[in-house]
């Protein structure tokens, strides 16, 4: 059988992340991002081995933005392309693994947009974009929730009457499960452990953050819930705040709805806290220059994420270690001593010069001698994507 080739697209709000995923070689011979799509900034940019370029697309849709994508893939993979593999956020309790798209996965794709739709909505565009320019070609989706439908009911239930799950889905989902699975079994390689004897905490740390407890390379507890909102603190979003909160602005101040869900998903998080910026890395400039907001959001960012990691380890049976990914989690050495330092109790601990070693895509192992491991380890959707797109068009 000859090499394949499968693209991978993950469609955001306003961005489209692709890759060109060649099933023999390790690094990507396309990569790319188009961003701020729909506004008069649009652009594409594109990376091929060391070579950069970018392309202006002034107000550019997902269908524009795709209509130059798809045909670079193509050239790139020498006018050979076996598949294409869309990131679907919200899946639902319908899909437990990655699945060839037709119309009745359109279907539940579409059902689920109401529980995700920041996410789904965009998806979908990605999707019918991609089959109207390649109709002959498989395209597979693969569901950030589908690594969590392995959590127990006592995991993934709210506290709340019965009827609200049997006849409104309304339960935890968890997401990011595409990068907790890859990670973790990278992490079982690398020390040497089986993944179906293994046991981990993952924090990944992108713009969306979500913290996991993988046991024998299942998913057994997460910390997103029915929305990617529910959990540790993010980039714009609030995490968990008390529920009464809702209530309490609706009734004293009138917010409606909108403005509140606006609030918490947008204005929140590491934004919110610090008045300045949702980037970790502005926010580290910040607090060496001595900003407050900054120093607060950063210290409230690592309390809640070792929070939420202690009360992960309620479901595992022992820990072969705790992981670091997403592009804080890879890079940000600051965030990683930090959440350690609440971590105590378990025994983590730290080696300064180790931790530094780690970054811009650097795996490693970072705890001194005496503490459980502590690892960096680089996420990669994509590949994750490419293998599950591969696997199905085997089966
Ligand atoms: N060198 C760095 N130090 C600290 N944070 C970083 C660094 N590089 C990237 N980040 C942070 O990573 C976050 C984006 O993570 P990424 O995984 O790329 O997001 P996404 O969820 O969109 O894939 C941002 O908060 C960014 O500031
Ligand atoms: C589900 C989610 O939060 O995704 P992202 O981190 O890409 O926003
Ligand atoms: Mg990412």
């Amino acid at each position: 059988m000859s090499v394949r080739n499968i693209l991978v697209i993950n469609c955001g709000s306003s961005s489209i992340k692709f890759a060109l995923v060649n099933e023999k070689q390790s690094t990507f011979p396309l990569q790319g991002l188009a961003e701020c799509l729909g506004s008069p900034e649009a652009v594409i940019q594109w990376q091929i081995g060391e070579a950069k370029e970018t392309l202006s697309l002034p107000g550019a849709d997902h269908a524009a933005a795709l209509a130059k994508i798809l045909p670079l893939a193509q050239e790139m993979a020498g006018g050979r392309l076996d598949g294409i593999g869309h990131r679907v956020v919200h899946g639902g309790e319908h899909f437990t693994g990655s699945s060839l798209i037709d119309a009745s996965v359109l279907d539940a794709i579409n059902t689920n947009a109401q529980l995700a739709p920041l996410h789904n909505p965009a998806n979908l565009i990605g999707i019918e974009a991609a089959m109207s320019l390649f109709p002959g070609l498989p395209q597979v989706s693969v569901f950030d929730t589908a690594f969590h439908q392995s959590m127990p009911e006592y995991a993934y239930r709210y506290a709340v009457p019965e009827f609200l799950y049997t006849e409104h889905g309304v339960r935890r989902y968890g997401f990011h499960g595409t990068s907790h699975r890859f990670v973790s079994q990278r992490a079982a390689e690398m020390v040497g452990v089986p993944v179906d004897d293994s046991s981990w905490l993952v924090a990944h740390l992108g713009n969306g953050c979500s913290t996991c407890a993988v046991v024998n390379g299942e998913s057994r507890d997460t910390s997103m819930g029915l929305t990617p909102l529910e959990g540790v603190v993010m980039g714009t979003r609030s995490g968990d705040v008390d529920p009464a909160l809702h209530m309490y602005l609706a009734r004293t101040l009138g917010w409606s709805i909108e403005q509140i869900d606006s609030m918490l998903t947008r204005d929140s998080g590491l934004k919110g806290l610090s008045g300045l910026s949702n980037d970790m890395r502005t926010l580290h400039e910040a607090y060496e220059a001595g900003h407050s907001g900054a120093t607060l959001a950063f210290e409230v960012f690592c309390y809640r994420l070792a929070k939420s990691l202690a009360s992960m380890a309620c479901a595992l049976p022992r820990v072969n270690g705790l992981i670091f990914t997403g592009g804080i989690g890879e890079n940000s050495s600051a965030v990683r001593a930090r959440t350690v330092e609440h971590l105590k109790v378990f025994n983590f601990q730290v080696d300064a010069q180790a931790n530094a070693r780690c970054t811009r895509g650097t795996a490693g192992q970072i705890q001194t001698e005496g503490s459980p491991r502590i690892l960096v380890v680089p996420t990669n959707e994509e590949r994750q994507i490419a293998l599950e797109t591969l696997a199905l068009l085997d089966a």
